[in-house]
């Protein structure tokens, strides 16, 4: 569903992806790991179509999200680093003004709504302003915003960051069950165990380029180490730093 070919990006003189290129299947669930700064965000905010590429090729299903930006994002949900909630409206105005944005009508919308009230237990927020939300609170309303138009596939950027255990059981809960109806999941991360726990395949990125691409036992045989942090250190060439 996804195919991603040697995608280049710089910002100034500083080369960030150098031939980026990896697949996901639909279905599959693909985690992105790579040190700080390594391109992740970069990488899937171009998939998104949230930034411009300066090379390469991206297709979501046949579309290219640079020169078919709507049918694109038809076909996936984004929780990105920066959540952009709108202040000033409560979680159901926001969630009807996303469902507007993509098309549904007034029925499809409110049953859209309750849908994703539901899997991501929101009922106590729904009237409330997102003003002063809780970094769990922002999490959810964030995925209930990226599930609202059931996408193919789901595009997450950390998703666990500054959740407590309970939003991160929830989260896994609702991933789980997103990939149980058959959706697909790309995401980045830095906490191996989620990782693990997530992720089919695990995509390895350091210095622009994707360098490892295996199941976490592959990887784990591929670096002849014993665990998935020691692999990926390894195979991101991190060992002088850790
Ligand atoms: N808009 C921008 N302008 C200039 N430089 C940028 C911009 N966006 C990203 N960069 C640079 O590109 C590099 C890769 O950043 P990116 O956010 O993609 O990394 P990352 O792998 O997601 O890192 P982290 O794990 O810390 O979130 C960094 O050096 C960053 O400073």
């Amino acid at each position: 569903m996804i195919n991603y070919q040697e995608v280049t990006k710089s910002f100034a003189k500083t080369r960030v992806l150098k031939g980026t290129t990896f697949n996901v299947a639909e279905g599959e669930s693909v985690a992105l790991l790579g040190a700080n700064g390594a391109g992740k965000t970069t990488a899937l905010r171009i998939l998104c179509g949230l930034i411009d590429r300066d090379g390469g090729s991206v297709s979501i299903d046949g579309y290219d999200p640079a020169v078919n930006p709507i049918e694109a994002r038809r076909l996936i949900g984004v929780v990105g680093d920066r959540e952009g909630l709108y202040e000033r409206l409560s979680v159901r105005e926001y969630l009807n003004y996303f469902g507007g944005l993509h098309g549904l009508n007034r029925s499809a919308c409110a049953s859209a709504i309750d849908r994703v009230v539901e899997m991501l237990r929101l009922e106590a927020l729904l009237d409330r302003k997102t003003a002063g939300f809780s970094q769990g609170e922002r999490m959810k309303v964030s995925l209930a915003r990226a599930l609202l138009h059931a996408p193919k596939l789901l595009v997450l950027d950390e998703p666990t960051r500054g959740l407590d255990v309970p939003s991160v059981r929830l989260l896994r809960d609702v991933l789980n069950r997103y990939r149980e109806a058959g959706g697909a999941l790309l995401f980045s991360s830095h906490v191996m165990q989620e990782v693990d726990a997530l992720a089919d395949r695990i995509l390895i990125m350091a210095d622009g380029t994707i360098v490892a691409n295996g199941t976490t036992s592959e990887l784990i045989e591929q670096a002849k180490v014993t665990g998935l942090e020691d692999a990926f250190v390894r195979l991101a060439g991190m060992e002088d730093l850790a």
